[in-house]
Formats: C-alpha cells, sequence, structure tokens
C-alpha cells in the first residue's frame, strides 16, 4: 500500500552502485555519596568555562565570556586538550540478554558477536556498581550541565550521557551529527480537541539528522565501528536490512566518516524519500526482491561469511544509543516521570530500549519509579499484539501486509525477547491500529499543526484507544513517541488528502480546491469558506 514505491522502481538496475578513554571528571562542589578520587581532576583548562569534564559549570564560570578556541583547534583537538589523564571507573560488555551480574559467559564491546553461544540475543551490561558510586542528583546535575552545548561530544543528546552509552571510546573515535535532545512538544490542541487530555506530549525523535531516532542508535554503532577499524579488526564495512530508516542513518554516519556502507531494502516497499537517502550517501544498495524479514534474514547470513559488520538492532549496541531518548525525555520533565509512553513497535528493539533508559534512571537514583509503556503496532504487522493477546502463550511471527507504517511492517522482529520483557516488567499494554485508524489518526494530529508519519499515527492510534476505553485518564501525562519525519512520507499524505485509497474514507481530507483564476471566482469559493470556517475562540 505504500504507493509512492511504485513512483521509483527500487530495483534501480540503472544505479551503478556508487585504550580507555581519558577521564574527564571534576568536581568542585561534591555532591556525591562516594567521591573516587580518580575521577576528579581540575587543572587550569578544565577549570574554565569550557566545561569538557563532567562537572556542571560553576556559577562563575556560567557567565564568564567563552574564550574561543585557537585557530588551527577545532572541537575534537579542543575537548582532546581538556581531558585529564587519569583513568575512570566505567565500563561495559555484552552479556546473555537478561542475564545476571555473574554471568560466565560475557564479551568484550570489541569482539564482534551479535548472538550468545546457546543463540540468544544479547545485551549491553554497564557496570552499575561503579555508576552507583554516584547518586542520581550527581547523574541529573551532570546531564543537564551538557544539554545545548556545542562541546565535543556531548552537544549530542546521546554522548552527553556517554557514561551510560559507551564509557570506554575514545572521544577521538566518536562519529556523531549531534543527534538527540528532540523536541518533546505539547500536543495543546490535539490532546484537548480529540481526546479530553490536557497533558499530552510528543517526543519528536523523527526531527533529526536523518529524520528518525534511528539516528541515536547509529552514532553509537558506527562510533564503535570506527573504533574497531583503528583498532585494524578486519570490519570492511557496515550492512543492515532495512524498511527504510535504519539504512538511511547508517549510510549518513558511514558517510560521514568514510566508511562503506551496505544496505538490503525490500523492493517497493519503502518511500521514495527513504530510497534515496542511502543512495545519496552513498551506500552500497540492494533492493532485493522480499519484504523486510526476506532482507534481515539474508544480511544475517552475509555477515555470518563477510567482513561486515551488521548495524541492525540485533546488535545491542544500537539500543544503547536510543535508550537516550528515555533519559532525555525525564530530563525534559524536569525529572518528573510521565505516566504512559506509547511507542511504535516493528523490529522491537526500541520498545526495549526505552524500558531500558528508564530503568537505568530508576536504578541509579534519577528517579524513583518507571512509567507504564505502550506498544503500538500496524494490524497488518501484529505478531507482538497477538503473542499479547494470548497472555503471552505462543508467539508466531506472521507474515506482514502491506501497510502505510511501511517501516514497521515486520512480521519476524528480531527482539521479540527484548519487547515481551519490558512489557511485563513495566505492566505495559499492545495495541494495534488499522490502516483507516492509522491514516485518519495522522490526518487528526496533522490539522493540529503537527506533520507525522504513519508510524506515529499507529501510536496515536493506540493512545485514542486506551483513553476511549478509560485506562489512560485525561490527565495521565502521556509521551507518544513519534518515530520518523512526517516528510519522508509525504505520499501516504498525496494519497490520503486526494481520497485515492481504496476502501478508506478519508473522514479528514482536506484536498486542495481548484479554482480559476479571477477575481470572481477566487471570491465565492472564500466567501463559502469562511462561512463555514469555525468562528474565533471568545
Ligand atoms: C519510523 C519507525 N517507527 C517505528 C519503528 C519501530 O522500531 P523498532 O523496530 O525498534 O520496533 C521503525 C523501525 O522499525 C521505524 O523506522
Ligand atoms: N524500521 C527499521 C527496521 C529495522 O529495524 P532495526 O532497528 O532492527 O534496524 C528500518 O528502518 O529499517
Amino acid at each position: 500500500m505504500a504507493s509512492s514505491s511504485s513512483l521509483f522502481n527500487t530495483s534501480l538496475s540503472s544505479f551503478e552502485p556508487k585504550p580507555k578513554p581519558k577521564p574527564f571528571y571534576r568536581n568542585p562542589n561534591p555532591i556525591t555519596k562516594h567521591r573516587p578520587s580518580t575521577l576528579i581532576t581540575c587543572t587550569s583548562s578544565t577549570a574554565n568555562n569550557n566545561n569538557n569534564n563532567n562537572s556542571p559549570p560553576s556559577a562563575a564560570a556560567a557567565t564568564a565570556p567563552k574564550l574561543r578556541r585557537a585557530v588551527d583547534e577545532n572541537i575534537r583537538d579542543e575537548a582532546r586538550r581538556h581531558r585529564s589523564a587519569s583513568s575512570n571507573d566505567f565500563s561495559a560488555k555484552y552479556v546473555p540478554f537478561n542475564a545476571g551480574f555473574d554471568s560466565a559467559e560475557w564479551y568484550s564491546l570489541d569482539e564482534v558477536v551479535y548472538r550468545s553461544r546457546s543463540g540468544g540475543l544479547l545485551d549491553v551490561q554497564h557496570d552499575l556498581a561503579a555508576l552507583k558510586k554516584f547518586d542520581g542528583a550527581y547523574w541529573r546535575r551532570l546531564f543537564d550541565s551538557r544539554v545545548g552545548k556545542t562541546t565535543w561530544p556531548y552537544g549530542s543528546g546521546v554522548w552527553s550521557k556517554k557514561e551510560w552509552v559507551l564509557p570506554e571510546i575514545d572521544d577521538d573515535d566518536i562519529v556523531s551529527a549531534f543527534e538527540g535532545n528532540s523536541n518533546l512538544f505539547w500536543a495543546e490542541r490535539f490532546g484537548k480537541q480529540f481526546l479530553g487530555m490536557n497533558d499530552l506530549w510528543v517526543k519528536h525523535c523523527g526531527i533529526s539528522h536523518t529524520g528518525s531516532f534511528k539516528d541515536l542508535g547509529m552514532t553509537v554503532l558506527v562510533s564503535q565501528v570506527n573504533r574497531l577499524r583503528k583498532l585494524k579488526r578486519p570490519v570492511v564495512g557496515v550492512g543492515c536490512a532495512s524498511t527504510g530508516d535504519t539504512s538511511a542513518a547508517l549510510s549518513a554516519y558511514c558517510a560521514s566518516a568514510g566508511i562503506p556502507s551496505i544496505v538490503f531494502l525490500p523492493a517497493n516497499k519503502i518511500s521514495m524519500a527513504q530510497l534515496v537517502q542511502p543512495i545519496a550517501n552513498g551506500a552500497f544498495v540492494l533492493s532485493i526482491d522480499t519484504d523486510f524479514d526476506g532482507c534481515m534474514k539474508l544480511i544475517r547470513e552475509i555477515t555470518a561469511e563477510l567482513p561486515i559488520y551488521l548495524a541492525n538492532s540485533l546488535n545491542s549496541l544500537r539500543l544503547e544509543g536510543q535508550k537516550t531518548a528515555a533519559i532525555e525525555i525525564l530530563q525534559q520533565f524536569d525529572w518528573e516521570v510521565p505516566d504512559w509512553v506509547v511507542v511504535p513497535g516493528g523490529n522491537l528493539g526500541n520498545i526495549y530500549a526505552f524500558y531500558k533508559g528508564f530503568k537505568m534512571c530508576q536504578e541509579l537514583g534519577l528517579v524513583d519509579k518507571i512509567p507504564r509503556l505502550v506498544c503500538a503496532q500496524a494490524a497488518n504487522a501484529n505478531p507482538l499484539y497477538l503473542y499479547y493477546k494470548s497472555n503471552w502463550k505462543e508467539f508466531k511471527a506472521v507474515k506482514a501486509n502491506s501497510t502505510f507504517a511501511s517501516a514497521i511492517q515486520i512480521g519476524d522482529p528480531v527482539s521479540i525477547d527484548r519487547a515481551v520483557f519490558a512489557l511485563q516488567n513495566c505492566n505495559g499494554i499492545v495495541e494495534e491500529a488499522t490502516e483507516e485508524e492509522l491514516m485518519d489518526a495522522m490526518a487528526q494530529a496533522d490539522s493540529t499543526g503537527m506533520f507525522i508519519c504513519p508510524h506515529t499515527g499507529v501510536a496515536l492510534t493506540a493512545l485514542i484507544k486506551l483513553r476511549n476505553s478509560g485506562v489512560i485518564g485525561p490527565s495521565d501525562r502521556t509521551v507518544v513517541v513519534s518515530t520518523a519525519h512526517g516528510l519522508k512520507f509525504t505520499q501516504s499524505k498525496i494519497d490520503y488528502h486526494s481520497k485515492a485509497i481504496p476502501d478508506m474514507a478519508c473522514r479528514f481530507a482536506n484536498p486542495p480546491v481548484e479554482v480559476k483564476a479571477n477575481f470572481g471566482a477566487v471570491m465565492d469559493v472564500l466567501k463559502d469558506f469562511l462561512n463555514k470556517a469555525p468562528k474565533s475562540r471568545a
């Protein structure tokens, strides 16, 4: 149903494929329970207002004018100059998913490994004991102190939480577009008009470098690949299967670092905007005559044979970046916890990433609870929903049917176990949206000034259903995660507003009025319009 793809044949036969980090901790006003001496050094350069270290700036530093760096220095050099010489205590490793802290099976993040010995998923496990040496107030202040700066690499919403993401990577190896720090928008009119809600928010993760939340995970994965290549590990390129957003992010971050990228796309199943992104960024694009699940199977087989690093969220590194969106939401609410967070789900890495981000904040004392999560699926690609409805009795992959929410047209999600774990541990809910429901919800949201993607329409439908059934209350603080930019999915909006979708009423369509180029004709249609327009608010 993603009719955009028929305009641009994705077979594209005419297209030629073209050591440990230095610590940076200083805390002149200790607020920690314990303050490890190795972490804190204060040099004359760190004492100025550049705040390249971990400490919140002092009041004097915050008001003093910043000294411009030397002309022959860039922001990486500047960050390097300000780093101190001691080493930090933080570390992370791969363990089998849901393994305890004493797991005998673990792998260094510098190994190329995607699965546990038993074939299960992996997870990145942080040394929580080391992180807990600092209390929640310390972490809150540290993260808050880095927002809105251009200091390398903390100008990124992901790397501003570096100690919780990839603590051991050298800042020099980081590949970042200063992603994250996305807008948390108060959906005042949508909430009031369509839901009777006064505390509804949309986290616009799609207003980002490549137009989706995938940037958050990809900066981490490509940075680690950059490091592996510097360590002379045999990684000749990075590859993914994609419904359009993972491939866009992968190709952009790889292009930025000069690393070859290879993307497997299901032919004629992604939007034209998504297709052109990896092409423009110089990826090697394969348009394959199968669906996403078929592409995913192929890339797993290929990456097992060739030195191509797997960039899908099966690779748990990605989720370390994606989880920062959850931390950001808490931060944007001044560390108050919302009641609900609604996330559209496909391959199901992101719902777990949100859970993990919230859970870390609770475990490390930044907040005292976590929100309930809702995972929203398209009814045409709903294996998680069916599993949930069976009371988690039996999981069956499905054949995903065509959906306007084409980026979640996935029938055999690789992160199913992660998603179930997340939902069961936060009293979560799974909902689904039919094509008509998701398109109507998208049009309704757009009519209140947003310009959302169909996947966000799926999430809004879930919210509408849970509001109508009274599960979500009128004053519950609720965040809907918008996962991609609406401009990637304009064809679906054109089809809707042209009422060109078979068997769909398109109730909120707003087609343009064709009118002759003369004053009288224009006046007639305008008078008609103004008579029908709602009168201004008293
Ligand atoms: C725009 C968009 N929304 C939602 C999702 C679902 O995320 P996940 O696969 O992590 O469930 C994806 C990708 O799958 C996506 O591209
Ligand atoms: N929507 C995704 C599907 C693949 O998801 P991933 O998070 O496992 O890479 C895409 O855009 O490709």
